[in-house]
């Protein structure tokens, strides 16, 4: 949907006012949603607002920022198409720019630099996502939260203390994005395959780091060529260090912005689509799960009107598969408790 509302926008160009987009992009029976960037005037936020903009299921767009909302709001609000667009800027904003929303996406808080993992990212972020949780349990418990900012593996526990210590915690609503993962391993795959990347499907599960990020080439679809071993493996590296690659090439300016802003506006489109009922709507995703014995797992989950409504299984894995998930327990386990326990001392 998102891909041909974009379509469709560029398309119609600048002949078409914002009334006759709007009739031609949702109907009249599409719910109203509103859906707040915490971190808009980012990397990340701006082109996020952007393609959040683009998308015939938003009614409103609240942006939010600690600087440079206003901008980046009067800027994306000429755009149009259907959505009422807001900029807030600084705490005493924040509460109106939550107030009623169905789906929260973070993107704030500091990207890597070279030489840096994104645990070393843990110290500013981990704050910075504790104060967006409080005031979302204030002032919207009810809506699903999307959460971009690093570390993932410990910013999702964190959230979830968080909502517990509120009384508001519903393990349905919370989700680390993983879907740059999923993009990463689609787009590769496809290159070593030879297939239509349009067509490619990968499950990518684990977390959000090195190692804990784990694509399971064995179930890609379509498997239209035998990959040797050491192409999986390479395949298998180059997604889990896709990030690494982009900060690396940035040189000092950040991480994945655009990339990240693209896969994040097709997870946040599938949360809505999964609000408004659609069925049958499967993203990997970071989410609490029994699946594995770490409360907190990214896997294919399938979405519904409240959330995830089923965290669906790992299926088969390969030798070398079983082997990296293996491999990456201990290390998710203690970015996951690192995160509880930074919520429940501080
Ligand atoms: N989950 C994923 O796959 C990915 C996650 N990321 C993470 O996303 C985060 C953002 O990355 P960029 O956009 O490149 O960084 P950026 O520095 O360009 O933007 C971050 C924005 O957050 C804002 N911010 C800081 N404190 C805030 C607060 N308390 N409330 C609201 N906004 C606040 C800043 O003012 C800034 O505009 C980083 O932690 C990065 O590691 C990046 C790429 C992929
Ligand atoms: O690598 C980083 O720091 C940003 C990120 O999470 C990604 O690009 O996957």
């Amino acid at each position: 949907m998102l891909r041909s509302a974009i379509q469709q926008s560029l398309r119609r160009g600048t002949g078409s006012s914002a009334s006759q987009l709007n009739s031609r992009n949702f109907s009249s029976s599409t719910p109203h949603r509103k859906v707040a960037v915490l971190g808009a005037a980012g990397g990340i936020g701006q082109s996020l607002s952007l393609l959040m903009k683009l998308n015939p299921l938003v009614s409103q767009l609240s942006l939010y920022d600690i600087a440079g909302t206003p901008g980046v709001a009067a800027d994306v609000s000429h755009i149009n198409t259907r959505s009422q667009v807001m900029g807030y800027v600084g705490e005493d904003q924040l509460g109106k720019a939550l107030e009623g929303c169905d789906l929260v996406i973070i993107p704030a808080g500091v990207p890597r630099k070279p030489g840096m993992t994104r645990d070393d990212l843990f110290n500013i972020n981990a704050g910075i996502v504790k104060g967006l949780c409080t005031a979302i349990s204030k002032y919207c418990p009810n809506a699903l939260v999307n959460m971009i900012s690093n570390p993932v593996n410990s910013t999702v526990p964190i959230a979830s203390e968080v909502f517990k210590k509120s009384g508001t915690y519903d393990e349905r609503r919370l989700f680390g994005v993983t879907t740059l993962d999923v993009v990463r391993a689609k787009t590769f795959y496809a290159g070593k395959a030879n297939v239509n990347v349009a067509e490619v499907n990968v499950p990518v599960v684990g977390g959000h780091a090195g190692i804990t990020i784990l694509p399971l080439f064995s179930q890609a679809t379509p498997q239209a060529n035998i990959l040797s071993d050491e192409v999986l493996t390479a395949l298998t590296k180059r997604t889990q260090d896709g990030g690494t690659e982009v900060v690396e090439a940035k040189a000092g300016k950040g991480s994945a912005t655009l990339s990240m802003a693209y896969a994040g506006a097709l997870f946040a489109d599938a949360c809505l689509k999964g609000l408004n009922g659609v069925p049958d709507v499967v993203e990997c995703s970071f989410v609490q799960s029994n699946i594995t014995e770490l409360p907190f797992f990214a896997s294919k989950v399938r979405l519904g009107k409240n959330g995830v409504e089923e965290v669906l299984g790992l299926g088969a894995l390969s030798v070398y598969e079983k082997q990296g998930l293996e491999a990456l327990l201990p290390e998710l386990k203690s970015s996951i408790e690192k995160g509880i326990k930074f919520a429940n001392q501080s």
